[in-house]
């Protein structure tokens, strides 16, 4: 029975020597699409999405989100650049089962994978708290959070999640 492993066991190490070509190959990041409702009504108006704008480079506006550390499981990571980007942590939020977006963009001509998962500011008075990597933050309705996030992939999420979130309330 053992010799049938054997065949399975080559493409593993085929598949591990892929996986680590394509990780030195890629960047990778992790983060969470944060929203709050602004009321206990059921509403699309009363929904905001957090952004976050670095302090470096074009001091573009996204979700919190940061590179994954060697070693490191990727709902870990969105933890860790959640709470080190907006000082936010599992006591403030609440994940939303059933989403998780992957975008893929080139970052100086490497291949860059993003994970987004969602969650909900559970008490909407809460507080962010930046790090030095960003210089502001907005709470923003899905029009001016399109406007701010200008890139395409990352303004479809947005809708995506908008729409995702629609439907969950309809259900209700
Ligand atoms: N001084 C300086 N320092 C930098 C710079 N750059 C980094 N640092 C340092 O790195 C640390 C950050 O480390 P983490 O927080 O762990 O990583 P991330 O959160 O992953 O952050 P990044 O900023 O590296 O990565 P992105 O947000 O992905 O931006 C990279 C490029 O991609 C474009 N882009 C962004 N989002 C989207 C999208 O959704 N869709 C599309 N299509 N494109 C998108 C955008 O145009 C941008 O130019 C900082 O502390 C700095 O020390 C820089 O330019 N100057």
């Amino acid at each position: 029975m053992g010799f049938y492993s054997a065949p399975v066991a080559a493409n593993s190490v085929s598949d591990i020597i892929q996986q680590s070509y394509f990780d030195i190959m890629t960047l990778r990041a992790c983060g969470f699409i944060i929203f709050r409702r602004l009321a206990q009504r059921p509403s699309p108006d009363n929904i905001e999405y957090l952004l976050l704008q670095t302090s470096y480079g074009e001091h573009h506006w996204t979700p919190p989100k940061g590179h994954v550390d060697p070693g490191e499981d990727d709902l870990t990571t969105a933890w860790r650049e959640t709470q080190e980007e907006a000082g936010l942590g599992e006591m403030h939020l609440r994940v939303v089962d059933g989403f998780l977006q992957r975008l893929h963009y080139q970052v100086r001509g490497k291949e860059k994978e993003v994970l987004y998962w969602l969650a909900e500011l559970r008490d909407p008075g809460i507080k962010v708290r930046l790090s030095a990597e960003h210089r502001d933050y907005r709470w923003v309705k899905l029009d001016e959070a399109c406007r701010l996030a200008k890139y395409t992939d990352l303004q479809d999420t947005l809708k995506k999640v908008q729409h995702f979130l629609e439907k969950a309330e309809k259900k209700q």
